[in-house]
Parts: structure tokens; sequence; C-alpha cells
């Protein structure tokens, strides 16, 4: 079986590029999302994205971006994939999609049974889904908020697309994670840093090798 794919999101030096790479990591995520301590301007993600290696899919994550921020971003930065982390619907995935002809991963948050009929409706407009932590009602952040939901929910599901495994996962808990769940592809932010926005290439190693196996 082919080996899990990895994506490390939140990258901010080109030290961190490096250690993606170095590591084998599949993905290198730039986050657009101004509140966040992993935020990069178009300029430092176009830096970024100029130093990844050919083959490594740099992925840039916004959260309900109107059409001037995405095309300021698409103009800036040679991208492979967009990533839609707020509530845009499915009409704005498929508009997404179409106006920027790229790939785009929807990002579904999970919490219980209930939040899972989304990723059917969802996987009919998306090239991916990501399936993430379902962020706490009064939480800052979308997302990269180090907390997991229950894996066993996603047991013996199955989606019309590729999939990628969220939320809280760590060097520690992620082979267990792709154990239970059969997830092919991981993705990980807080996980793999010393500090809030800051990544360490040790855990990012020991990540992408815990996750393969
Ligand atoms: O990481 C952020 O700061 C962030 C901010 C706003 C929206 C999404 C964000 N992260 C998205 C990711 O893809 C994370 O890797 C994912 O939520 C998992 O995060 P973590 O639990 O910290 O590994």
């Amino acid at each position: 079986m082919a080996e899990v794919r990895v994506k490390i999101c939140g990258l901010r030096t080109v030290a961190d590029v490096d250690a993606v790479a170095a590591a084998g990591a599949g993905y290198a995520g730039f986050n657009f999302f101004a509140p966040s301590p992993r935020f990069v301007t178009v300029e430092a993600a176009r830096a970024l994205a100029l130093a990844a290696p050919p083959g490594l899919c740099k992925v840039a994550l916004v959260v309900d971006a109107d059409d001037a921020t995405l095309d300021a971003i698409v103009a800036g930065v040679p991208l492979d994939m967009l990533q839609l982390h707020g509530h845009e619907s499915v009409a704005r995935v498929a508009e997404i999609r179409a106006r920027y002809g790229l790939p785009v991963m929807k990002v579904i948050g999970v919490a219980g049974e209930a939040d899972l009929a989304a990723l059917t409706e969802i996987s009919l407009a998306a090239d991916q889904l990501l399936i993430d932590a379902k962020p706490p009602k009064d939480a800052v952040l979308p997302g990269g908020n180090g907390l997991a939901f229950d894996w066993r929910l996603l047991v013996g599901r199955k989606w019309l697309k590729p999939w990628m495994l969220a939320g809280g996962l760590t060097p520690g808990n992620v082979a267990e994670a792709v154990r239970l769940t059969g997830a092919r592809q991981v993705d990980v932010a807080s996980g793999v840093e010393s500090a809030p926005g800051v990544k360490d290439a040790a855990r990012i190693a020991d990540f992408v090798r815990a996750a393969q196996g």
C-alpha cells in the first residue's frame, strides 16, 4: 500500500520548508488567516513556495476569503492547491475551483456523528476533504487548536474524494490515528511546534516517520 502522505501546515520560514521536504512530507501549508500565529503575507509565502522542491504540494490555507484576497494570493504565490478552512458553501467551493483552476481541499470540522453528513455533500464539489476537529465555540482560530475528535467516528466510512485526517495529531499519536481510521493522508500544525507558530524540525521528522510507520 502507498505510504501515508503528510501535510505540515503553517510554515513561516525557509528552514521550515527545508525540514518538511527533508522529512518526506508531501504537502506544505501556508496560512493566510491574519489572526493566526502561523500567518504569512503573500510576499513571505512566495519566498517559501519558491524554496520548495519539485513534488512538494504547496497549499494556501484561507478562511472565508473573498475574491480580491484570493486573487492576490494566487497571483503572488506559485501554488498547487487551495485549502478552504471557513464556512464556504458547496457553491462557493465550486466557484473558487472554477475561478482559479486549482484543486480545492475543503475542511469539515467534526465533533460528533451529525457533522459527517456535510462530508458527503461537499465531496461533490471539492477535490479533497480535510476532516478536522471542530473548534470550540469561543475559539479564535477555526483550526490549528491542537484538539482531536473521536477518531472512531471515521471507522468504516468512505467518501467520494481523497481525504486527510487532522486535529490534535502529534508524533506520539499519529500512528494510532492512522491505524484506527485507515487515513492515507494526515495534516498537522501545532503538534510539530515548540511554540505557537514555531515549527520544530525534529518533531516534523518524528511525525512523518510515525505517520508512515
Ligand atoms: O493553524 C492555524 O493557525 C489555523 C488557523 C485558521 C484556520 C486553520 C488553521 N490550521 C489549519 C490546519 O490545517 C491545521 O493543520 C489543522 O487544523 C490541525 O491543527 P492542529 O490540531 O494544531 O494540528
